[in-house]
């Protein structure tokens, strides 16, 4: 398997291309299932996952091309799904990635059934469908499961047709992918839908502005109470995804770790106000300047802060990782506490690696700084604590090698290159030449 090697010590300067939101491109895409004619999405980020997504999709029949960017920017994905040839989601592909579940409120609600493989646990936690699966069933949905899959059809009409209903959906806790999957659903079901306890991350408010673009009405997306009102058929559109306000977290905690200065360009400071004011807090510079973010830390480390994760606006689970990597050579102590997930601190052995000095109880890790992390052999399980190790290795002293590259492809485009030009002393080692390496 690829490694990346990173060879720390090299403060950061430059600008660095901020890409699409892989969590924004996700759904939109599967909101290509809602409609007949071609929807056209630009800023999508070159990734594992859209791959994935891509698979799925021309497996139920859409036609998919894609426009490469030759300048590095996002490509351009064309989706048409004229002729659908199947509503079964296959274990195999979803297997693959969780996100594929939101093919099943898009199918369902166009199609009046869908069959889709129950996605599993993972690393990070256990991470049920149950919500996506009451929400549907409140708009008149019927759900079984049966050998692993979830297998849903619509209520019949009078006139012989499927079609799904409005209804008010009260969620007992927060659900990003809920809120997607029952507002795609909401999208073509017959009447008003109101969901109660919506997720508001920027992502839903972009998933709301193509709906609305292909015909919906939604109102209130990015607060708590998302009203939609169905329609028969929903048209084509044109849509740019939100730059990844993930991905621009994690670099900025990357000048955090390392130094320097660095203007991540297309980032928007308002997708991340909690980190930005966190980061403040830590002692780092974040400034919005013409066409990005300015990232800067001078000679002094960062100072340790508490930091606790919770839905948006809240500091996000997805920073989590990469926050403690940062804490780990704070001057001062971080108490850092992830309330989402139950399972999101395997990094914390792989830090203790490097040298950082962690102290797990429940929920909350105790990271005391130190002065300086020295490179190690690290393994990683899932996306964000492979990159929290990158980050780690930027500010440690001699090589760092990070194996499992593969959880990073599915979030992080071109990592390397992003890093290398900006300083950064970092390369992929090829399987064959870690192999022989080792
Ligand atoms: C593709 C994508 O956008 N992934 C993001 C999305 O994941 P995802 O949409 O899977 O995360 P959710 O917001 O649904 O999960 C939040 C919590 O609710 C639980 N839960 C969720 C649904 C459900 O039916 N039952 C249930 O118990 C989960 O196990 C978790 O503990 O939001 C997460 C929380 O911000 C992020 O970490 C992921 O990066
Ligand atoms: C947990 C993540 O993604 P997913 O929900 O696709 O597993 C993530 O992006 O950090």
């Amino acid at each position: 398997m690829d490694q990346i090697r990173v060879h720390g010590g090299r403060p950061l300067h430059g600008r660095l291309p901020i890409s699409g939101a892989k969590n924004a491109a996700l759904p939109l895409m599967a909101a290509g299932l809602l409609t007949a004619e071609p929807l056209r999405l630009a800023n999508v980020p070159r990734l594992a996952d859209i791959a994935s997504m891509t698979s799925l999709l021309r497996q139920h029949g859409v036609r998919i091309e894609r426009l490469d960017a030759s300048d590095g920017a996002g490509d351009t994905l064309t989706l048409s799904a004229e002729e659908i040839v199947s509503t079964v989601a296959p274990y195999d592909l979803v297997r693959k990635m969780r996100a594929s579940v939101l093919v099943l409120g898009p199918l369902l609600a166009r199609f009046g059934e869908a069959t889709v493989s129950l996605p599993g646990g993972c690393a990070i936690g256990n991470r049920p469908v149950d919500l996506h699966l009451k929400g549907l069933a409140e708009l008149g949905a019927e759900v079984e499961i049966e050998n692993g899959y979830i297998k849903a059809g619509a209520p019949r009409s009078p006139g012989g047709g499927r079609r799904l209903h409005g209804g008010r959906v009260a969620f007992p806790f927060v659900s990003v992918g809920a809120t997607e999957n029952l507002m795609m659903a909401a999208a073509l079901a017959g009447g008003e839908t109101e969901l109660v306890n919506a997720a508001r991350e920027p992502e839903i408010v972009d998933l709301a502005r193509l709906l609305t673009s292909m015909g919906a009405t939604i109102e209130g997306a990015g607060t708590d109470t998302v009203r939609i009102q169905g329609r028969e058929s929903l048209s084509g559109a044109v849509h740019r995804v939100i730059p990844d306000r993930i991905e621009t977290g994690t670099y900025a905690m990357a000048v955090g770790i390392a130094g320097g200065e660095v203007v991540l360009d297309g980032a928007e400071a308002g997708l991340i106000a909690s980190v930005v004011d966190t980061l403040g807090d830590a002692g780092l510079r974040l400034e919005p300047v013409e066409g990005g973010l300015l990232v800067a830390r001078g000679a002094d480390p960062v100072i340790g802060v508490d930091m606790m994760t919770e839905p948006y606006p809240g500091f996000p689970t997805d920073l989590q990782a990469q926050f403690m990597a940062l804490m780990t050579v704070a001057k001062g102590a971080s108490m850092i506490t992830e309330t989402i997930f139950e399972n999101r601190f395997m990094h914390v052995p792989e830090l203790g690696r490097m040298g950082a000095n962690i102290n797990v109880h429940h929920a909350s890790a105790m990271v005391r700084g130190v002065p300086q992390l020295t490179g190690a052999p690290v393994m990683a399980t899932d996306l964000r604590a492979s990159v929290s190790l990158v980050l780690a290795g930027l500010a440690a002293s001699g090589t760092t090698t990070i194996n499992r590259v593969y959880h990073l492809d599915r979030g992080y485009d071109r990592l390397v290159d992003k890093l290398s030009a900006c300083g950064a002393h970092i390369e992929r080692v090829p399987t064959e030449r870690a192999a022989a390496e080792e």
